[in-house]
């Protein structure tokens, strides 16, 4: 098994956040996690990647328990699964390439970082790292230049610096139009086609989960009520995982652009109808 979730739980004061989640993955997937807010999906990604401690279970990667990981172990365990945010995370008024270039802080020096020194084969990497997805024409620029898509394929750059195993994403789209929301799951999932990454990403619209994921984890209320293939997430089951009634309706969890064909729904997204 290549990752193993057991039992996984967290509790804050009365309240169980992550409810004994368990699953397991053979082979680096792109999975999907939806359910809707509060179920407990960030909670979880940030246990993985020991930016929250866990109460309880275990998560083994390759054999090792990476909730018992301490120090140095711990700092290498966060660099092998990056992490990416809703909100980019980026310093906005440093340029492109240097944001990038963070993505190695955990592995310079102190006196490296404090005169902000890099080796020239990591800004060649860096640079070329943009390039692959799209924006290396952007490098000089301050992040808070670029627009929401681009400065997430930056945060992408980022987190590749790092040369990750596994990529975590907690609601990397929630924050973009249909139209770059696309261009940056297309960016996600090539990376795990074409570098066998695997990728975890909570995502809050179902036909995404659908159309990017080999595999989808429905949560709700902290524990899993869902996990199987995109062919096997039904409006039935998705209305499950959401707690909603029959009135329960897949656009209204949607961004995608192909659903804005409607005038209606174009109208109601802010696109100017003729
Ligand atoms: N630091 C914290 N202290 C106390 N409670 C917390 C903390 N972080 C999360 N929670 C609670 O844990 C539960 C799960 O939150 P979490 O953010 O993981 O859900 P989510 O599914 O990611 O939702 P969202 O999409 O809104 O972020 C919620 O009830 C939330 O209020």
């Amino acid at each position: 098994m290549l990752l193993s979730v057991e039992n996984v739980t967290k509790v804050f004061g009365a309240n169980r956040a992550v409810d004994r989640v368990s699953f397991g993955v053979e082979r680096p997937a792109f999975i999907g996690i939806i359910g809707r807010s509060g179920a407990g999906k960030s909670t979880f990604l940030r246990m993985i990647n020991r930016l929250t401690d866990a109460t309880d279970g275990a998560i083994h990667f390759r054999g090792r328990n990476v909730l018992g990981l301490k120090g140095a172990e711990k700092r290498s365990w966060q660099s092998d699964c990056a992490m990416i945010f809703q909100q980019f995370n980026l310093v906005p008024r440093m340029d492109v390439v240097s944001n990038v270039l963070h993505g190695t802080l955990n592995r310079r020096s102190a006196f490296a970082t404090f005169f902000n020194l890099y080796p020239t084969a990591d800004i060649h990497r860096a640079i070329d790292i943009l390039d692959r997805l799209g924006i290396a024409e952007q490098a000089p620029k301050r992040a808070e230049a670029l627009s929401g898509g681009q400065q997430q394929r930056v945060a992408i750059a980022r987190a590749l610096m790092q040369d990750p195993q596994i990529i975590l994403a907690d609601e990397p789209i929630a924050s973009l139009d249909p139209m770059n929301a696309q261009v940056v799951m297309d960016a996600l999932r090539r990376i795990h086609e074409e570098d066998g990454r695997m990728v975890i990403a909570n995502l809050h619209t179902l036909d995404t989960a659908r159309r990017y994921c080999d595999r989808v984890i429905g949560m709700r209320e902290g524990r899993i009520v869902f996990d199987g293939t995109p062919d096997q997430l039904t409006t039935g089951v998705a209305r499950d995982i959401y707690g909603a009634d029959e009135t329960f309706s897949e656009t209204a969890t949607s961004t995608a652009i192909h659903h804005l064909d409607s005038p209606a729904e174009k109208s109601r997204a802010g696109v100017k109808v003729h």
